[in-house]
């Protein structure tokens, strides 16, 4: 039975001193404490890092904290560093470079053979970059092995590291994804070591595959104009574009806000849980209609996507770098990491359906998707989370096996969750009516999410589409989200 400490009143924390581990004590010994989730609960494969996700909190969800990091650190002493960040920043300017002029590209020599690839002044930039200074990023020891943690283990120079961690998953997944897709004609099957040896790297010591994801493109990519405001459209603007411009811009902030509106909700699904499992019904029904009302927040912003991204510019432009190597027309085999692997290896590319916002709603709600195949992609999605994500979400699916009452992780001193749904179903008279009610309304909201989504990616895709095409996350993506949408409706309780 996994289960962990809950946040009751938004903010939680990993553990600080006082509690903090102590210097000499293991990496894999730390746990995250966050909402409910515990570092324990987490696939087997997960590194105990500290990470800016490591929080999840009533204010910003499952966005990091501190502010995501705006350079590495690295780079105020290190030229190498300093080149890279200088690369990232002129994305957008290499970009159109890239396409203004034909004299610009030339057909030939990238390393698929020639096959119709240009090498435009931004592959051959990424391609002239120094080393990535990976050695001074993990402080690889005398074998050359990467401790990923900094020579002297004090708390704050390990958040440190972790955020800098981030930083360095975010600029290799940029300058990659650039290198990919940034230049027209057809991408290469093969990605130069240059970039590809130092983002394997730098992907495994945060827990992340080598792909672009949600956390790097959305979550690690804003910073407030008013560091004193909260996290709204309006006090928001993103850190990196490929492209840029409003359409760009405006996508990807419309996310972040709608995960802060989340934050509220998100932070109360453990005490939602646990008040099941107390058959505690008014703590129940709060819990309920915090996740309705953070639904119709969110309902709102999505609706506002159209002020300022254009869904032709969105289908023209803003779509592509996102797009993955699996299931993919354009790299059928996948992509070859040199130096990495000889084999070609396969990712989905960025989605909202690794926003871990909805994974836990259904999870707390008890949807469950029961075609193999949706269930299997929303699945495979959980990978590309934050590795404090994905515990939060294990957490919360383990709570919903609970019967009845009792603790929860071992040593964890909190209340075990129960399943909310299995809760409400056997209330029965008394609380029953208006428990069945509030679910039925968290149900009803979440379903007009998705229907309200589903419209959006017809709009924004499906309609412009010459021919049959899958989402930047690689799904078949109209039946997909009609299937998520149906399913949810399925879940709406009949009064007896
Ligand atoms: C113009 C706006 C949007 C478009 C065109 C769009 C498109 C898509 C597509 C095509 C998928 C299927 C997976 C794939 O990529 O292959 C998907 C899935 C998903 N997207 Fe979006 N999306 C948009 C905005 C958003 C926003 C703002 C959110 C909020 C976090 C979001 C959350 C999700 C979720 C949770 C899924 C998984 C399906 C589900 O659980 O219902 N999307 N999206």
């Amino acid at each position: 039975m996994a289960h962990a400490r809950a946040a009751t009143h938004g903010r939680c924390h990993r553990a600080r001193p006082g509690a903090r581990p102590s210097r000499s004590r293991p990496l894999a010994e730390r746990r995250v404490v966050c909402g409910h989730a515990s570092a324990a609960a987490a696939p087997s494969a997960v590194p105990q890092l500290p990470s800016p996700f490591d929080s999840i909190t009533a204010e910003r969800g499952f966005l990091p904290s501190p502010d995501p990091r705006r350079a590495l650190v690295l780079s105020r002493h290190n030229d190498a560093a300093a080149a890279w960040e200088a690369a990232l920043a002129e994305l957008p300017k290499l970009a159109v470079a890239v396409q203004s002029t034909s004299t610009d590209v030339v057909s030939s020599s990238i390393s698929n053979g020639g096959s119709g690839v240009s090498k435009g002044v931004l592959r051959r930039t990424l391609e002239a970059l120094p080393p990535f200074p990976l050695g001074q990023l993990l402080l690889l020891d005398s074998a050359g092995h990467s401790s990923a943690a900094p020579a002297h283990g004090e708390q704050q120079q390990q958040d440190d590291h972790g955020e800098e961690l981030w930083r360095a998953y975010l600029l290799l997944s940029f300058l990659a994804h650039a290198y990919m897709w940034c230049e027209p004609g057809p991408p290469p099957a093969v990605l130069p070591a240059v970039l590809a040896v130092p983002w394997a790297r730098v992907a495994a010591a945060v827990g992340m595959p080598p792909i672009l994801t949600y956390a790097t493109y959305n979550l690690y990519n804003w910073r407030r104009l008013d560091p004193s405001a909260p996290v709204r459209l309006g006090n928001i603007v993103c850190l990196h574009n490929f492209l840029g411009g409003p359409d760009e811009e405006w996508f990807r902030l419309v996310h972040v806000d709608i995960e802060a509106r989340a934050g509220p909700a998100v932070a109360g699904l453990a005490r939602l849980q646990q008040a099941a499992a107390q058959d505690d019904a008014p703590s129940v029904l709060a819990g309920l209609r915090g996740v309705s009302s953070a639904l119709r927040e969110m309902q709102g912003t999505l609706s506002r996507m159209g002020e300022k991204c254009d869904p032709y510019i969105y289908y023209q432009r803003v779509r592509t770098p996102m797009s993955g190597w699996r299931n993919n027309p354009d790299l059928p085999q996948g992509l070859i990491y040199e130096g990495v692997s000889d084999q070609p290896v396969q990712l989905y590319g960025e989605t909202g359906a690794q926003s871990s916002v909805l994974h836990a709603f259904d999870a707390a709600l008890g949807v469950q998707h029961e075609q193999v195949w949706l269930r299997d992609y929303l699945g495979t999605m959980v990978a590309h989370m934050p590795p404090p994500h994905r515990a939060f979400l294990a957490a919360l699916a383990a709570a919903n096996s609970n019967t009845g009452t009792g603790t929860g992780t071992a040593g964890s001193g909190q209340p075990a969750g129960a399943n909310v749904r299995t809760y409400v179903l056997g209330a029965g008279g008394g609380a029953g009516g208006e428990l069945r009610d509030a679910y039925n309304e968290a149900v009803a909201e979440m379903e007009k999410f998705r229907s309200q989504h589903k419209a959006f990616a017809y709009n924004y895709i499906a309609k412009w589409a010459k021919r049959e095409t899958t989402g930047t996350g690689g799904s078949d993506f109209m039946p997909a989200l009609a299937g998520y949408r149906d399913t949810t409706q399925k879940h709406l309780l009949v009064p007896p």
